[in-house]
């Protein structure tokens, strides 16, 4: 075991800072704090750290090599049965590096790369600290759509699942998923009939219900914040999210965590955390493969055709990559197009897809303006059936995750490498597979210094493919 202190390191400095940062479109105000949070950067397992900290110090277990090793001590026996049972043995880097800081108490800012656990890792904190004999809510979730809920609130309830026996003896941890859309009124009754202990909500949902007063969140333990840079660059929730920060919880009282694979100029971000009182002063930044934000089992190519050839240019690729399943990016349709009355591009992809395209791989599609149920049914169509290609939208690419997709396509290119970031990461998302996946980039030839911008900011290399 080796033992991490942050006493006695230099200030704060841009130590895990990429060579070229990703850009931003959003800054975080800040005023030149004296910060006393903590750096850990993680490349080859090996931490870094730099802080001004008062006097914490923090053990890591480095040499732990299965999760039930790092998890022993601090999470119930039925939750790492269950964690053992679905597969997840060995710990991913993030969680390897992040859960003794978890476990220790820490405010923390998960930064790690599209794919890497970091919801595994958060949800091992929460199991550590809730008391399922309590009926109150015991931990929060924010996330930023619908479908990462869905997705986190699955993942949740299966790890919280007793065995029978137990379930008679002791009373169940319940997750609820408070997501817009959903049966609001439903939920009230719940809340008031039995709070659960854990709560997956969007922004949006979960404020309706704080300033009914409905849900309180008094014996809140922990509190996260997924997709933290998206949350905080959309300007309809930045101000529900404030108030979620500063008044409806006290930092005090809870533990708070932060997590995404994007945070641009994260030292700002942190400095803001302090100065506006969102996280502890002692703040700990877990950054894993900072100088690689992109994962490395990712192949990026790009092919160059006119603007009336794309559908035939990615109907010719579908047919050369014949990929097990996956995802073609759509950007959204103009105002313009939209007042003109044509139809929105990912329909008319989708249908040309129907008719052209000859093979075994089901056709579905995502997209904002799609109703909530057509958007689950379609997820989880993705989700039960074999092979597919699901037709997306930019909603598709935070957090979903379907481990099958071997093939990212942009149909469109994403409008910054952010974006392009989140986008790529929907495919590598096997942990300990060796396999390369692929993401296409269709383009006109005009386009092509954007992606080199990219390229630039996120550190990776794209191929050029001639058909
Ligand atoms: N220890 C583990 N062993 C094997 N698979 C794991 C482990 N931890 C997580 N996974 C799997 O890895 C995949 C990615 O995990 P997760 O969705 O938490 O990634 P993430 O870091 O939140 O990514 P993103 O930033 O894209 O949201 C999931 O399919 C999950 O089941």
């Amino acid at each position: 075991m080796a033992t991490l202190s942050s006493t006695h390191i230099p200030p704060l400095s841009p130590i895990s800072t990429p060579k070229k940062p990703i850009s931003s479109r959003f800054l975080f105000r800040s005023q030149n704090p004296k910060t006393l949070s903590t750096s850990f950067t993680f490349t080859n397992s090996k931490p870094n750290a730099s802080s001004s900290s008062s006097s914490s110090s923090v053990s890591i277990e480095l040499n732990a090599s299965t999760l039930r090793e790092i998890c022993q001590a601090h999470v119930p026996e039925h939750v790492l049965r269950r964690v053992e049972e679905v597969g997840y043995v060995r710990p991913t880097d993030v969680q390897k590096q992040a859960l003794p800081l978890l476990f220790s108490g820490r405010d923390c800012i998960l930064h790690a790369q599209t794919g890497s656990g970091k919801t595994l890792a958060y949800l091992l904190l929460i199991f550590s600290v809730i008391n399922t004999q309590r009926s109150t809510v015991q931990a929060v979730i924010v996330v930023p759509t619908r479908e990462l809920g869905t997705q986190v609130t699955r993942v949740a309830r299966m790890l919280a699942a007793r065995p029978m026996e137990l379930e008679l003896e002791h009373k169940s941890c319940t997750v609820m998923a408070l997501l817009d859309g959903g049966m609001l009124k439903r939920h009230k009754s719940w809340l008031k009939a039995e709070p659960p202990t854990i709560v997956v909500a969007t922004i949006k949902s979960l404020c309706q219900m704080l300033e009914k007063k409905i849900l309180k969140l008094e014996s809140m333990k922990v509190l996260i914040i997924d997709e933290v840079d998206f949350m905080f660059n959309s300007s309809k929730e930045v101000s529900s999210l404030r108030k979620l920060l500063t008044s409806y919880s006290s930092l005090h009282n809870r533990q708070t965590i932060f997590a995404s694979a994007s945070i641009p100029q994260h030292n700002r971000f942190i400095h803001d955390c302090i100065q506006q009182k969102w996280t502890k002063s002692d703040v700990v930044h877990v950054h894993v493969n900072p100088i690689q934000p992109m994962p490395s089992c990712l192949h990026h190519r790009f092919v160059i055709c006119g603007k009336n050839k794309r559908h035939q240019t990615l109907l010719s690729l579908l047919r050369s990559d014949a990929p097990e399943s996956g995802i073609i990016f759509v950007g959204e349709q103009s105002e313009k197009s939209k007042k003109a009355g044509n139809a929105p591009p990912t329909t008319s992809l989708v249908d040309f897809l129907r008719t052209s395209y000859v093979g075994c791989l089901d056709i579905h599609l995502l997209e904002e303006d799609m109703n909530f149920n057509s958007r689950a049914a379609s997820l989880s169509e993705v989700r039960q059936g074999g092979s597919y290609l699901l037709v997306a939208t930019d909603i598709a690419a935070r957090g979903v995750d379907l481990p099958e997709t071997t093939h990212i396509y942009n149909f469109d290119l994403p409008r910054t490498a952010v974006d392009y970031l989140h986008r790529a990461g929907r495919t590598g998302r096997k942990p300990f597979s060796d396999n390369k996946c692929t993401v296409t980039n269709i383009l006109m030839s005009e386009e092509r210094f954007v992606l080199h911008r990219y390229e630039n900011e996120l550190l990776f290399n794209c191929e050029e493919l001639i058909l």
